[in-house]
């Protein structure tokens, strides 16, 4: 996703505009509105581009987000290389980022040249493995919906409670959320699921969603991702609107909020939780969270918080048997209207041991490629078709092996898989790291971002997307790739 090859621009302004036009295109309409427009660039005495933000908790998501990209795409477009930097720029009276007295170039509002057809925003939970068959915006992801419409999010009509498979490792947490969902009255509150990726927190959640909805119409569920509550704070702040966007959550009977472990941190986000949680159970309204660790492990969250998180009831999703997944997968194989052997079955929930979004990935791809082909489904075909899912599984192969086999290929030091160095140099082949770290290991996204020095999981998938484009379109860097691959497999 190179830039266009017109005549090199060195004014500023023209070259802005176009680097916003692309990180509009990556981002998409949603992320660009609030991350990208509302800085204001500014070229410094020694030649550096200071990008400002209106305050410093968007000056810091920016940085852990988006930074690593605009970077990227900045030092793509401009031939001086001019380094860029992340600051807080006091709004002036216009409303603009801009420090006083420099020649501040606000950022294009795209929005009014161009109809919204970008991708979607990169959010949490985006680039999830195996096929993707919901919708950003039925997982509560962010999107271009305003912030008035939060409350009827979507949901996934899949994930109900007929749909979700129980075993050992969620019985607690299934029965929890079916009493929830069941009662009239406020059960436990709040109810808290925790787990690791891809156990079925959302799936629950959506669930008792759809209980509620479907048993009483009147009650009012608002069900959203902790990341998209975020979003129309800070939207809410921008427009001066923060009195209507409480209005909205606290008049809600049932409010959810998905993998809040995102506000953790974030202050002011979570200081306005805490004040819409505290509302509504004083109102007697039910709140249910989910998150990836208990409240306890929480990091980065208040102490006043994490006990009002931990004060109803806390109940955890443990990682999948053998049984479970089996089970899994034969649910997901009626859902999709296939006869899958019971032996493939059998073999996909020895092999991919990881958790229910894996098993359901694989189930996908299977039937896929059969359907794409018009072979039927065999241990064979199963084998054939999953073979890199299978490897990895057997081989186990470790991060650590991957960074310092690219480190080595590519003559850099393995420090630099972690370091914060941006130079092109380290920053490919760190990202063919991240890239190989995603295809030949079982790790999700957050956790291969911690291994590389803390990152993002935003980072990583970019990564993972810059090096499929490179790969792309330029066959000497694909087989390079396909080298380290190798190497790494055998
Ligand atoms: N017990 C289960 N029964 C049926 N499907 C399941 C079960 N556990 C997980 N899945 C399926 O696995 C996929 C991933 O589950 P889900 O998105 O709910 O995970 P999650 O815990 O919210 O993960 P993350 O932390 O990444 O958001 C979904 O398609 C879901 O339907």
């Amino acid at each position: 996703m190179g830039m266009d090859a017109t005549a090199p621009e060195l004014d500023i302004k023209p070259l802005w505009t176009r680097v916003s036009q692309h990180l509009r295109r990556e981002f998409g309409p949603a992320a660009y509105k609030s991350w990208v427009q509302p800085m204001v660039v500014t070229v410094q005495a020694d030649g550096a581009v200071s990008l400002g933000l209106p305050t410093r908790f968007m000056r810091d998501w920016v940085l852990t987000h988006y930074a690593d990209r605009i970077r990227d795409i900045w030092l793509a477009a401009d031939p001086l290389q001019r380094p860029i930097g992340f600051d807080v720029a006091a709004p002036d009276a216009a409303g603009a980022a801009a420090p006083a007295g420099s020649d501040a170039i606000a950022t294009p509002d795209l929005d009014a040249a161009e109809p919204t057809t970008g991708a979607p925003a990169p959010a949490a939970g985006a680039g999830r493995t195996g096929p993707r068959l919901v919708p950003a915006a039925a997982r509560g992801e962010p999107d271009p919906t305003p912030a008035r419409e939060v409350v009827g999010a979507p949901l996934d009509p899949r994930y109900t409670f007929d749909t979700f498979v129980t075993g050992k490792p969620n019985e607690f947490a299934y029965a929890a959320a079916k009493r929830v969902a069941e009662s009239e009255r406020v059960s436990f509150n709040p109810l808290f699921l925790y787990g690791g990726v891809g156990l079925g927190k959302t799936h629950l959640m959506h669930a008792i969603a759809h209980h509620i909805r479907t048993s009483d119409p009147n009650r009012n569920v608002a069900y959203l991702s902790a990341e998209k509550f975020m979003y129309s704070f800070i939207r809410a702040l921008r427009m001066h609107d923060t009195i209507s966007f409480k209005e909205q959550f606290r008049s809600v009977d049932v409010l959810m909020i998905d993998d809040v472990q995102f506000i953790s941190g974030k202050d002011s986000t979570q200081e306005e939780f805490f004040h819409t949680f505290n509302a509504l159970v004083d109102q007697g309204r039910q709140i249910v969270l989910s998150a990836d660790k208990s409240p306890n492990d929480l990091e980065e969250i208040g102490n006043r918080l994490r006990s009002r998180l931990a004060m109803g009831l806390v109940a955890d999703l443990h990682p999948t048997t053998y049984e479970l997944r089996l089970g899994i997968l034969a649910s997901k194989a009626e859902q999709l209207g296939v006869e899958v052997p019971p032996k493939v079955l059998e073999f996909i929930a020895h092999k991919i041991v990881s958790n229910g979004r894996e098993v359901e990935g694989a189930l996908t791809r299977l039937v896929a490629h059969a359907q794409l082909v018009g072979r039927p489904i065999t241990l064979d075909t199963t084998r054939e078709v999953l073979h890199d899912l299978l490897r990895a599984h057997d081989r186990r192969i470790t991060i650590e092996e991957i960074q310092k086999k690219v480190a080595e290929h590519y003559n850099i030091r393995i420090a630099d898989m972690s370091s914060a160095r941006r130079s092109r140099a380290v920053a490919r082949p760190r990202q063919v790291a991240m890239y190989l770290s995603k295809q030949l290991t079982q790790r999700s996204l957050p956790e291969i971002g911690r291994k590389f020095g803390g990152r993002d999981h935003t980072t990583v998938m970019h990564a993972v997307k810059k090096i499929e484009e490179l790969c792309g379109t330029d066959a000497g860097f694909a087989e390079d790739v396909d080298l380290l691959r190798r190497m790494l497999e055998t």
